[in-house]
């Protein structure tokens, strides 16, 4: 697991075990020996976490694999059997005429094997639908359809535009600690195409962040007294805001934050909330649930936090897709990106199949698909989603359903209690702090972009997951483009250097 490479390097031995002390220090050596006594144990404690962790993932490493193999071995088996159906059939049905040619919009896993030797000989059809998550990552094709939704909300560049019109984006965040993170974040929303980047941070770090780059509009109003007030003069002047960048977890900071959450939810305006924004929400989740205009972009341990505060039950490792889904349900059908080696992107929405796949006979189908123990055979019609008593019942998102047509037919629909989008665009091994900041920037222009394009632009597609899309593609491709060039010495500022080129690449062609 790549993105655990920081917390599995060997632990350099600590300075802080053989300080180097003043004259002065050496007058107060009680004081001292508790301090040193103190860093060691944490970092004992550290260090102990960290081998836990390496441990945890190496199981679950290989858990991953063998289930992957075990999925294989019946998709095998599965494809034995058709074959020897389809031979069978063939032998049987020579007189039958041939059905009507097929859609074949999406591969799955069926077209390993050969159906149309069968298909072409069968009738009535038996019609296998399967569902667009069924698949472990998306073929080319769909993700180049959703690429495709991206363009569509991108604004064109003309010359009668106003300055702002293309967006004005507003970071929350930014503290004495952390300067850098929402400076990653303004500037590569500015990067990406939005024309004014405010940053409201603490006065600490006010100077700091302007002395990054003039670029930026800062404001030191965070942790003044009036600073919601403050804040929200500006809301009128914002298209989305994004929380959490930096923010840190100091009490009134995240008072603060909490307030100017309020208040962007009274002005409709689209919230992303990040980093320490998402420990806000996990202590406080009410004050997000249901504002649907919310993105949330949790890495690993945000993700965990938040799941065990919404659904009292740890991170099942077994099922990212359904705990994207149940999260993303229980926070009120908020979109939710789950970071990571693939980036996974839900709705919480149900989704059904609408791909024809193939034809077969009834009983050969029950025989052959009762090998697959991941599947949930009915034999009854439900015209929807709603109506089938599974769903939302079975942990896995996946389904069969069969519908009788004729007396020896049934279509056979797969279907998943959600849709969960899947980027898993080429990035890189490399994971250095600040790669989320660029994540939560961009998507602050693009959740803009997304929201005033219009159901037309995005095919009827919540705007959010095509910008939620949009912006991990670019994040993981300016990832990927400085990778190239750097190597293990990447850095995030390095990654901004790529947006504009990235963007190039993945949208402008
Ligand atoms: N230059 C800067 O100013 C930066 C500031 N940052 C800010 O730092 C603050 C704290 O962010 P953290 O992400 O450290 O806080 P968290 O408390 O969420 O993360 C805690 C620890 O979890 C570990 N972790 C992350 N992914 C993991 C995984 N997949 N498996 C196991 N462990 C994992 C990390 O190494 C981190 O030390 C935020 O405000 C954030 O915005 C970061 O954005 C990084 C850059
Ligand atoms: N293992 C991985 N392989 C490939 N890409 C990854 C991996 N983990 C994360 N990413 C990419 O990096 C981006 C940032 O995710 P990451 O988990 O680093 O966020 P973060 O911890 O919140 O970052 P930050 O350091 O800014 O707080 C994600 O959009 C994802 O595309």
């Amino acid at each position: 697991m790549q993105g655990f490479k920081e917390v599995n390097a060997p632990t350099i031995t600590p300075p802080l075990s053989q300080p180097k002390r003043s004259k002065k220090r050496h007058t107060n050596l009680t004081l001292d020996k508790m301090m040193e006594k103190f860093l060691q144990q944490s970092m004992d404690t550290d260090e102990k976490f960290y081998r836990f962790e390496e441990q945890r993932l190496k199981i679950e490493d290989k858990r991953r694999e063998a289930e992957h193999a075990r999925e294989l071995q019946m998709l095998q088996m599965l494809g034995q059997m058709l074959a020897g159906i389809s031979s069978t059939v063939s032998q049987r049905s020579q007189s039958i005429p041939a059905s009507p040619p097929r859609r074949a919009n999406h591969r799955s896993y069926a077209d390993n094997f050969n159906y149309n030797a069968m298909t072409a000989t069968l009738s009535p059809p038996i019609v296998i639908e399967r569902s667009f998550s069924l698949h472990r990552t998306h073929t080319l094709k769909d993700m180049e359809n959703i690429f495709q939704l991206v363009r569509n909300v991108i604004p064109p560049l003309t010359g009668k535009k106003h300055k702002g019109q293309d967006g004005r984006i507003g970071i929350v965040g930014g503290c004495r600690e952390y300067t850098g993170a929402p400076y990653f974040a303004a500037i590569t929303a500015l990067k990406v195409g939005a024309d004014l980047s405010h940053v409201f941070c603490t006065k600490d770090a006010a100077t700091v962040i302007k002395s990054y780059s003039p670029e930026l509009i800062v404001h030191p109003v965070l942790d003044s007294p009036n600073a919601i007030h403050e804040v929200e003069k500006w809301l009128p002047r914002l298209h989305s805001v994004v929380i959490g960048p930096g923010l840190g977890r100091d009490e009134v900071l995240l008072e603060n934050a909490k307030g100017i959450i309020e208040k962007s939810k009274v002005k409709g305006i689209p919230i992303i909330i990040d980093a320490d924004g998402l420990w806000l929400i996990s202590q406080q989740p009410s004050l997000i649930q249901g504002y649907q205009r919310a993105i949330l972009t949790p890495n690993y341990m945000e993700f965990s936090r938040l799941y065990e505060a919404m659904l009292r039950d740890p991170v099942d490792s077994s099922d990212h897709h359904g705990c994207v889904l149940r999260l993303s349900q229980a926070m009120g059908n908020l979109t939710v990106v789950q970071k990571g080696e693939r980036d996974l992107i839900s709705d919480g929405e149900k989704a059904w199949s609408t791909v024809v796949d193939s034809l077969l006979y009834k009983d050969e189908l029950h025989h052959a698909l009762g090998s697959l123990s991941t599947m949930t055979l009915l034999t009854e019609t439900y015209p929807d989603c709603e109506d089938c008593p599974l769903a939302g019942k079975n942990k896995s998102i996946l389904h069969v359903l069969f519908t009788k047509h004729k007396e020896k037919a049934v279509s056979v629909k797969y279907f998943c209690d959600g849709h969960v989008l899947v980027c898993s665009h080429e990035g890189s091994s490399r994971r250095c702090g600040g790669q989320g900041d660029l994540l939560s920037g961009s998507l602050g222009v693009m959740a803009h972009w997304a929201f005033v394009a219009g159901a037309e632009k995005t095919n009827g597609q919540n705007p959010f997951l095509v910008a939620a899309f949009g912006a991990c593609s670019l994040t993981r491709q300016s990832n990927h483009q400085a990778f190239q060039k750097f190597g293990r010495s990447m850095t995030a500022s390095d990654m901004i250097s790529e947006v504009g080129t990235a963007f190039n690449k993945l949208f402008e062609t």
